[in-house]
């Protein structure tokens, strides 16, 4: 059966006591097994949003509609236990705070064992193999420690352990890579890269790290403010970006001269271009129309009115 995860019209809207909150507005995206798709788009443009609507931790005010289908499944309209069951067997996650999602009552050993299958050597067996994979050179010694003990990187490798069961057909990676060092940056970033290639493993990437995007992502969708505004190959994404966002994301890299794009304004932008208070290339039309995302070439979509 195909194990793609299919995004269809995903809305996502949290009411909360100072007012609404739509993180995530009319995204289609189908996440192909087998490569990697990567979510990019700067703090609050809604990635976290969409990982959690997939895996339905989504908390009670948030008011959820579209369709996410899997193995023929609504995982939207899914009852308990099928959730339940998608979590533990299906699709992974690393969370993308580690702090989170460890017990601090508890050592690492015992709380990232019970991801694995087996007798319990078994198992303390496979997690030492894992932590080491993710970096974490003296196995024994992290499993003994208490998460206060771990310093932020050792604790972003520990969660990323609850997305390497062996029977997980999918795994949903939020900011892996977010404050390591050099070296364990490298490690971590082959692991994921061979547990996508040869662990038989679907994956969905979400980063600010446009290097790292580039370098592991097959695919690439840029959000901006909940929308996806530029979608295709990873490669031709970010070597040709049509969208002048995903230009701005560009040109403020280090490398590229640190070019900053203007900042957001403060108040949401209402009809039209969502981007358009930012844009270079903003020009009338763009205040009087919501741009589509449209197709340009074959499979590479683009929402402006302006681009090239
Ligand atoms: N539980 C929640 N209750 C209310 N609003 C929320 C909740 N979770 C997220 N939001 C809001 O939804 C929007 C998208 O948040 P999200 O966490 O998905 O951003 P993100 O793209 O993951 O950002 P970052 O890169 O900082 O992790 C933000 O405006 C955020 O404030
Ligand atoms: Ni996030």
């Amino acid at each position: 059966m195909d194990r793609a995860i299919e995004i269809n019209h995903l809305s996502v809207v949290f009411h909360t006591e100072s007012g609404q909150v739509h993180a995530v507005k009319d995204v289609s995206l189908t996440l192909k097994h087998g490569v990697i798709t990567g979510l990019i788009g700067e703090t609050g443009s809604g990635k976290s949003v969409m990982a959690s609507a997939i895996l339905r931790m989504l908390p009670f005010y948030a008011e959820v509609s579209g369709s996410i289908r899997y193995q023929g499944m609504e995982i939207l309209e899914a009852d308990h236990r099928t959730v339940r069951d998608l979590r533990r067997n299906h699709i992974g996650l690393i969370p993308q705070n580690p702090s989170e999602s460890l017990n601090p009552a508890r050592r690492i050993l015992p709380q990232t064992a019970e991801c694995f299958e087996g007798s319990r050597r078994e198992r303390r067996n496979i997690t030492y193999h894992n932590m080491e994979k993710m970096g974490l050179n003296n196995p024994e010694d992290t499993g003994r420690k208490y998460p206060f003990q771990l310093s932020g990187g050792m604790k972003q490798r520990a969660v990323s352990l609850f997305g390497m069961r062996e029977q997980l057909d999918w795994m949903i990676a939020d900011e892996p890579t977010k404050g390591l060092d050099m070296v364990v940056y490298q490690q971590v970033f082959e692991s994921l890269q061979t547990l996508s290639r040869h662990g038989n493993r679907g994956m969905l990437v979400i980063t600010h790290d446009l290097t790292l995007a580039v370098k592991l992502c097959d695919e690439l969708a840029v959000l901006y403010e909940g929308e996806i505004v530029e979608s295709g190959k990873a490669k031709e994404v970010l070597g040709y970006p049509q969208h002048p966002y995903t230009r701005g994301l560009l040109a403020s890299l280090p490398q590229n001269g640190m070019h900053a794009m203007v900042a957001k304004p403060l108040e949401e932008v209402h009809g039209g271009c969502r981007f358009r208070p930012r844009c270079p290339l903003a020009g009338e039309k763009c205040t009087g129309c919501h741009p589509d995302l449209e197709e340009t070439t074959l499979g590479r979509k683009v929402r402006c009115l302006r681009h090239d």
